[in-house]
């Protein structure tokens, strides 16, 4: 890792194995940030259909929660997943699956206020442990141009309401109220309040791992 200048950092002497339940490469670069890094990273695969009427903070922890219960691991070992959705009123935007809903998801986004959710989940063999955090993010009204050029960016791909604020994204987005790492897909401070709660506390010695 490079080891930025007054640099805090490691978790790494932890005796407790950490495994990292996510594909984002997201994720994975947050808890760097914070000098967390994973044992392991190995992604759950689980079926992410809302049920029936179900309210966008239920669906986004039981998102987090079947993540981490999806991932075999012995008891020694501490597991973190997380989901993160934008929701509009009780609709639910997950990763859009093309180009045109994209496009009807930033139509419904632009020009008003939505939250974004990010649930995370530590378990550690029958332990589960589930925190979510929410952020309001208002988005402009997006110009026809604007919308045809992001998405021809394809920056939407993979991201929850079919925006990425750490991107191009940044320049349509005015305002946010709570946590910025929570729209990109960790809430940091939360992330390592839970890690601590776990006997797996991110120390700020100086060192460098
Ligand atoms: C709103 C928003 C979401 N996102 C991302 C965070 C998440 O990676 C993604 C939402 O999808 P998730 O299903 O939460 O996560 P994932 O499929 O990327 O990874 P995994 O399930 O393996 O952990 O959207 C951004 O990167 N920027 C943003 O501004």
């Amino acid at each position: 890792m490079t080891c930025p200048k007054g640099a805090l950092i490691s978790a790494t002497n932890n005796p407790l194995k950490l495994i990292l339940g996510s594909a984002s490469p997201r994720r994975r670069d947050l808890l760097a940030q914070i000098g967390v890094h994973p044992d392991e990273i190995r992604p759950a695969d689980i079926d992410e259909t809302p049920e029936q009427g179900e309210r966008p903070l239920a669906y986004v922890q039981r998102m987090a929660a079947e993540k981490a219960r999806a991932i075999a691991a012995d008891d020694a070992a501490l597991i973190l997943t997380a989901d993160t959705i934008v929701a509009c009123g009780l609709r639910i935007l997950g990763k859009p699956t093309d180009a045109a809903q994209a496009a009807d998801y930033l139509k419904l986004l632009g020009g008003r206020r939505h939250r974004v959710t990010t649930a995370m989940t530590l378990r550690r063999g029958a332990k589960i442990t589930t925190r979510s955090v929410t952020t309001s993010v208002k988005m402009k009204r997006l110009s026809d141009q604007e919308l045809s050029q992001y998405i021809q960016s394809k920056e939407w791909q993979g991201k929850a309401g079919g925006y990425a604020i750490q991107g191009i994204a940044s320049a349509f987005i005015p305002f946010i109220s709570g946590s910025y790492t929570n729209v990109v897909g960790l809430p940091l401070a939360e992330a390592a309040t839970l890690l601590a709660s776990a006997q797996y506390p991110v120390s700020f010695d100086g060192t460098c791992s």
